[in-house]
Formats: C-alpha cells, sequence, structure tokens
C-alpha cells in the first residue's frame, strides 16, 4: 500500500530550537532584524527603480532602533517596503518561508543586479527575536497603495494575534518586548557594543535613540541654559540693552542651528571595500584601518580585493606593524557578507596563512548555514582562497620589482607572514619564492639566489644563519672576519621555515645551517702534505686536551678537536651538528609528551668542543698539559674555555652560572696574587 504525504513541523518544538541551537551569541538577533530593515529598504529602492513603486527621488531611507529602559522595549524601525496583513502571514507566520528569496523570484530578470544585495535567505532570522524578549510586536504599513496597517503578536509561543495596525508612515516598527533572557540588552552600552559589532557598515542609516527620563535637575539645567546669555564682562559693560537683544537672538539661533543638524548615523553606508580602489586615497585606506581595527600604528600596505567574477568577492588586506614579535599571531580578518558582520577569524573561509593580517573580506556568495555562524561546503572556499593568494602574491612581487628599498624596509615586518605564509600555501611559495630576503648580519637584504651566488666560492649551496644575534655574537664575529655573512632567523617561523627551505630546494641539495654547526669555513686551510709525525703529534695533542677537559668538565663522551682558526682571539667553540640541534629543539618542543620523552631519553647532543690552535690561552693549555704541578690550574682553565664556549652557544643554567661566576672570582684572586 502506498501513501502519500505532507511532513509537518510540530511548532511548539521549534522555538527552543531557535532559542539554543541555531545561534551561537544572544547578540545575533540585533543582526537579523537590522538587516530585515535594511532589506525593507532595499527591496523598496528596487521597486522604485523598476518604476513597481513610486517613491520621491529625495527619499531619506532609515532605521532607527529605539531603546525605552522604563518600558523595557527595543524597536527596531524602518521605513521600507512594509507588509500587508496577508504578507505577515505569509512570510512570518510561515516560519522557514523567506520573503527575501519570495521576492528575488517575483523580480527575477527585472533588475540588473538580480537583487544580489539582499541579505535574507532562509525565513528565520527573524525568530532570533524570541531569545531575548517574551513578546514581538510587528506594527506594519506596506507600500502599496491603498495599504492598511496591520499588527501581529506573538510570545513566543505558537499562537499569534493580528489586528489592523497603527503606523501612519510606510515601514514597519518591530517590537521587541525585553524578557529575563534578554536584560542585558536594555544596558545602553551593551546595545551599543553589539550594534557597532554587526551593524557597522549596513547599506542604510541606522540612528540609535535611548529614551530616559529627564530628571527634575536635568530639567532645570537644560531651562537655564536655554534662558542665559553668556557675555564676557568686557561685554557686558559695552552692551546697549538693544545689543544684548542681538546677542540672545545670536545665540538662539545658534542653538538652533544645532538642533536641526541631522545627528550622524551609526554606520557607515558605503564602507571603503565597496569603493572603486581607483577612488579611494592611502588617507581613506589609513584612516579606515585606524578606525576598524583601533590601532595607532599606520599599516605598511594594503591590498583592495575587488572580484566580480566568477564569484564576488571585495575587501581590505592590511599588513600592519608588528610593535612586538608576539604581536605575530594576533592577526584579525573580518568577515562580512553584504556589509553585515557575520564573525571574526572564520578558519574555514579565511585562508589560514591571512590570519595573521588585519582586513576586511565581504563575500556576498559565501555558503553560510542557516545560522550565518559556518559554512556549507568549501568548494567556494578554496576557489576564494586561490584568488587572494594570487592578490597577495602579486602585490608583493609588484613592490619588489618597484620599489625594492621599500620591500627591503617592510621585510623585518612581514617576513614572518611570508614565511608562514608559504609553509601553509604552497602556491605562495610558488608565486614569491624568488623574493623570499635573507637579512645578513651586515643589514643587508638580499633574496635566497643573490645570497648563494655571492657566496659560492666560500660555501657552495649552504645558507648560514644566526638564531640569536647577541648570543651567537662570537661566531658571527668569527664569521665577519673571515668576509663570510650569515642571515639572521631570529623569529619562531624561523625554525620550520630552515627545514622547509631546504626541502624545497632538493634540487640543489640546499643546506641551511646555523653558524655554530661547523667550522669548515672558519678553518685555515691545512698544507696538503703533512708529515706522519706532525700528525702523529698532532693526534697526541688532541687526545692529550680531550681528557683534560672530560676530566675537568666531568663529561667523559665530550668530543674535543685542535683546530687552526684563522680568528686568533677565539679560544674554544662549541659545535653542534645541524640535524643533533634540530632534534634537541624537536624534544624541547615536546617537551610534554611521554612518548616521545621515552623515545628520545637516550639521546644526547652531539657537542663538540674546537680548541683554537692559534690562540695563546689554548697554547699555555697546551704546554701546561702532562705537567703535573700545574693540573689544578690547567683544569680551571679548561672549565673556563669550555663555559666560554658554553655561553657563546646557549644560555647557562642557573647551576652553571653560579660555578661559572665562582671561577671567575677564583681566576681574579690568583690574578692578584700572582701581582703581589
Ligand atoms: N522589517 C521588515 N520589513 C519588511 N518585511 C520584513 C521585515 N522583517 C521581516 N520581513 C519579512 O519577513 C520575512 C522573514 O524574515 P526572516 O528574517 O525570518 O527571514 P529572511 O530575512 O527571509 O531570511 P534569514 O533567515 O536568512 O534572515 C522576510 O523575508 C521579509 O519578507
Amino acid at each position: 500500500m502506498q501513501e502519500k504525504g505532507n511532513l509537518s513541523i510540530n511548532s511548539e518544538n521549534f522555538m527552543p530550537i531557535i532559542k539554543k541551537w541555531l545561534y551561537t551569541d544572544k547578540d545575533i538577533f540585533i543582526r537579523e532584524l537590522v538587516s530585515n530593515a535594511c532589506d525593507a529598504v532595499t527591496k523598496l529602492q528596487k521597486l522604485s527603480m523598476m518604476g513597481e513603486a513610486d517613491i520621491p527621488a529625495e527619499e531619506a531611507y532609515k532605521i532607527h532602533v529605539v531603546l525605552d529602559q522604563d518600558k523595557k522595549t527595543l524597536q527596531i524601525i524602518d521605513n521600507g517596503i512594509g507588509m500587508t496583513a496577508d504578507e505577515i502571514k505569509k512570510y512570518i507566520n510561515q516560519i522557514a518561508f523567506s520573503g527575501a528569496t519570495d521576492f528575488l523570484s517575483k523580480f527575477e530578470g527585472k533588475t540588473e543586479d538580480e537583487g544580489s544585495e539582499i541579505i535574507g535567505h532562509f525565513g528565520l532570522g527573524f525568530y532570533s527575536a524570541f531569545m531575548v524578549a517574551d513578546t514581538v510586536e510587528i506594527d506594519s504599513l506596506s507600500y502599496q497603495k491603498g495599504a492598511e496597517p496591520a499588527k501581529w503578536r506573538c510570545n513566543g509561543g505558537i499562537d499569534y494575534e493580528m489586528e489592523a495596525g497603527e503606523r501612519t508612515e510606510r515601514g514597519t516598527t518591530i517590537t521587541l518586548f525585553i524578557g529575563a533572557d534578554g536584560e542585558e540588552f536594555l544596558n545602553e552600552a551593551t546595545l551599543y557594543a553589539a550594534m557597532r559589532k554587526y551593524c557597522a557598515f549596513m547599506p542604510v542609516p541606522i540612528f540609535v535613540d535611548v529614551l530616559k527620563e529627564e530628571t527634575e535637575e536635568e530639567k532645570a539645567s537644560a531651562k537655564k541654559a536655554e534662558n542665559t546669555v553668556h557675555v564676557s564682562p568686557e561685554e557686558a559693560a559695552k552692551l546697549t540693552t538693544e545689543g544684548a537683544m542681538d546677542l540672545l537672538q545670536e545665540q538662539q539661533d545658534a542653538a538652533e542651528e544645532a538642533k536641526a543638524e541631522e545627528p550622524k548615523p551609526l554606520n557607515d553606508t558605503n564602507p571603503l571595500w565597496q569603493r572603486k580602489p581607483s577612488e579611494c586615497t592611502d588617507e581613506d585606506y589609513k584612516a579606515f584601518y585606524h578606525q576598524v581595527f583601533n590601532d595607532l600604528n599606520d599599516p605598511l600596505f594594503w591590498i583592495h580585493l575587488n572580484m566580480d567574477y566568477p564569484f564576488r568577492l571585495k575587501g581590505i588586506l592590511y599588513f600592519p606593524k608588528l610593535v612586538e614579535q608576539m604581536d605575530m599571531m594576533d592577526g584579525e580578518v573580518k568577515l562580512y557578507c553584504n556589509q553585515v558582520y557575520i564573525a571574526d577569524n572564520v578558519k574555514e573561509v579565511v585562508p589560514e596563512f591571512l590570519l595573521l593580517l588585519k582586513g576586511i573580506l565581504d563575500c556576498p556568495d559565501m555558503p553560510l548555514n542557516v545560522s550565518r555562524s559556518a559554512l556549507q561546503n568549501d568548494g567556494y572556499v578554496e576557489k576564494m582562497n586561490a584568488y587572494i593568494t594570487k592578490k597577495v602574491a602579486d602585490k608583493l612581487n609588484q613592490l619588489f620589482k618597484t620599489d625594492r628599498s621599500a620591500f627591503e624596509g617592510f621585510w623585518d615586518d612581514i617576513n614572518i607572514f611570508i614565511k608562514y605564509g608559504c609553509m601553509k600555501e604552497e602556491k605562495l611559495y610558488d608565486k614569491v619564492k624568488d623574493i623570499l630576503l635573507l637579512k645578513t648580519t651586515d643589514g643587508v637584504y638580499e633574496t635566497v639566489a643573490e645570497y648563494l651566488e655571492k657566496n659560492k666560492e666560500k660555501h657552495e649551496n649552504v645558507i648560514y644563519f644566526a638564531t640569536d644575534t647577541n648570543q651567537q655574537a662570537q661566531y658571527i664575529r668569527l664569521f665577519k672576519e673571515q668576509g663570510l655573512e650569515a642571515a639572521i632567523m631570529d623569529t619562531p617561523v624561523d625554525k620550520p621555515f630552515v627545514s622547509f627551505l631546504e626541502y624545497k630546494n632538493q634540487d640543489i641539495k640546499l643546506k641551511v645551517q646555523r653558524v655554530d654547526a661547523d667550522i669548515d669555513s672558519l678553518q685555515e686551510k691545512e698544507d696538503a702534505e703533512i708529515s706522519e709525525a706532525k700528525k702523529q703529534a698532532d693526534e697526541f695533542e688532541a687526545n692529550q686536551m680531550q681528557e683534560l677537559f672530560r676530566a675537568a668538565v666531568a663529561n667523559e663522551k665530550l668530543h674535543v678537536k685542535l683546530e687552526a682558526l684563522k680568528a686568533e682571539k677565539v679560544s674554544a667553540m662549541i659545535l653542534l651538528s645541524e640535524e643533533s640541534r634540530r632534534m634537541m629543539e624537536m624534544m624541547e618542543a615536546y617537551a610534554n609528551n611521554e612518548e616521545f620523552k621515552a623515545m628520545f631519553a637516550n639521546m644526547k647532543p652531539d657537542e663538540t668542543l674546537v680548541l683554537n690552535k692559534n690562540n695563546k690561552l689554548v697554547k699555555a693549555l697546551l704546554s701546561m698539559a702532562g705537567k703535573e704541578e700545574k693540573k689544578e690550574d690547567a683544569a680551571l682553565l679548561c672549565h673556563q674555555l669550555y663555559d666560554l664556549a658554553l655561553m657563546s652557544h646557549r644560555p647557562l643554567t642557573s647551576e652553571e652560572m653560579t660555578a661559572f661566576i665562582d671561577r671567575s672570582n677564583l681566576l681574579l684572586e690568583k690574578l692578584t696574587a700572582f701581582e703581589a
């Protein structure tokens, strides 16, 4: 037996769904109701343009949000299209029947842009009012000739009442009788905050009025001010009665003028991102940035996104100045849909690497779900990502090509973003790989290719880098003395970026090594022909030193090498192979992971202490070796040299530092003893 029928919804269960499940934040009712009011105006404008509605050209469309704290009501009043009683029944009583969609289908093809600015979509937003109100009233007068005002009232259950309305002018008044759940919105500041958050760029002027009873005191002082003529004692002396009258008149005129001046709307109906880039000045971009992101610094530069096909996307992305390195993860990308604020930093929509920037993206075609808080699918997002990535890469390349010195000037601020972006978005790397800069210890900015070319005689396809110019000053000095240069890579993104660069340049077997990873380029070239006897003598000395140091620092596994370094002043340095250092860094990063810790429990850094044969102290140490009476001093010296080398390599632990200071004092004491 076959049966067919209509599915039905139990409307009694519907309200709790709206209240509890649909929207994440309560203040969203503001967005929904004010955007409905905007839609009402947009629809009327469209009808007027099509010749379907007779509206004077100078009509001032606007929305008022009126808070009455005494009556505990919040009203959203527009002078848009309005609704007849039948339309209220159709669009409001039928839940999930959208008047917006109905409007679009009715006028399809009649307008140029197919009504694309209309925000409503699902026919649910209105009911978000019940998240904060016990009772909601609609009072509406349609634009249609001869329409009668209609009133609808519902207390959040499944029953509604309808009667003749009171509106005498076209448009709609939604009145929310705020209940216990929405009391915070009776607070002026809370209301303003929500209005600014969601409505700051909506397309119709919005005014907020807060009705308060004037206190007796306020009334009295207002009256006094009205009747008071403010004149200086000199003026008073000069004034005739007639003059005083003139002055009073002037003041009253000024007061009248001030009264007549239109209050400013809360929102900017034509935000910068909606304008043509050619019409916006640098000052406009900066002022907009300061206003939206509350950042007193000017942005470095920006990208105005303006795309119509195959999908619509407008927006401005700003590259901010980093105040401190800690700011780097603190981007702010605001997502809008037809000038209606959706959310900040929506990970599913905004390419992850952009989250380090500040900006606004307005994507009217975005497939938002019913609550507008999440996305329905990601096909659109992929396309958008690709477009934005291309725009960002184009801007960076254009800057590099047309004004390299400005690009270099920005590098310290933008390198984190670019490096992070390259690792997150391969397409970005492909497009900017040739303009990635290395800032060298000489303060020069070079592209990777330039650096490699310049240093190819000294170290082919190797990039040396320093992670901390203070700590590694010793190594950097050595590098400089040898006419070598290292890149400064001192931000957290540099750690993974180093491996990433190697990975991406496997074809040339690129090695990216920290300055303390090897000393190949710092060594004097040995004579090709070394006698067997010399070799044996060198080996003997090296073993002697290794024993001395192992005993002095109580580390049986320490490797000690004797090398002839070009820089005489350097006594000793610690080398840690690049692989070993990266492994240690990884262990630090995963210090809380027990499994990982167990796996590498026995792993020790592969450290080598290099002693410089050309250094006087090392020479002295060599002559002390094997002499019984010098044993104690030699041990002291060894430990001190070891610590000095260690200090250039990594910070000492507190115990190491205490021992170092004690030993330094002891050595100084010995020095004074020599003097005495
Ligand atoms: N201020 C208003 N003036 C005129 N019509 C209105 C107004 N508010 C609501 N409506 C009508 O009621 C319908 C339903 O509103 P509702 O907010 O529930 O859904 P929507 O705006 O169509 O879609 P969404 O759920 O995406 O907001 C609207 O489409 C519109 O036709």
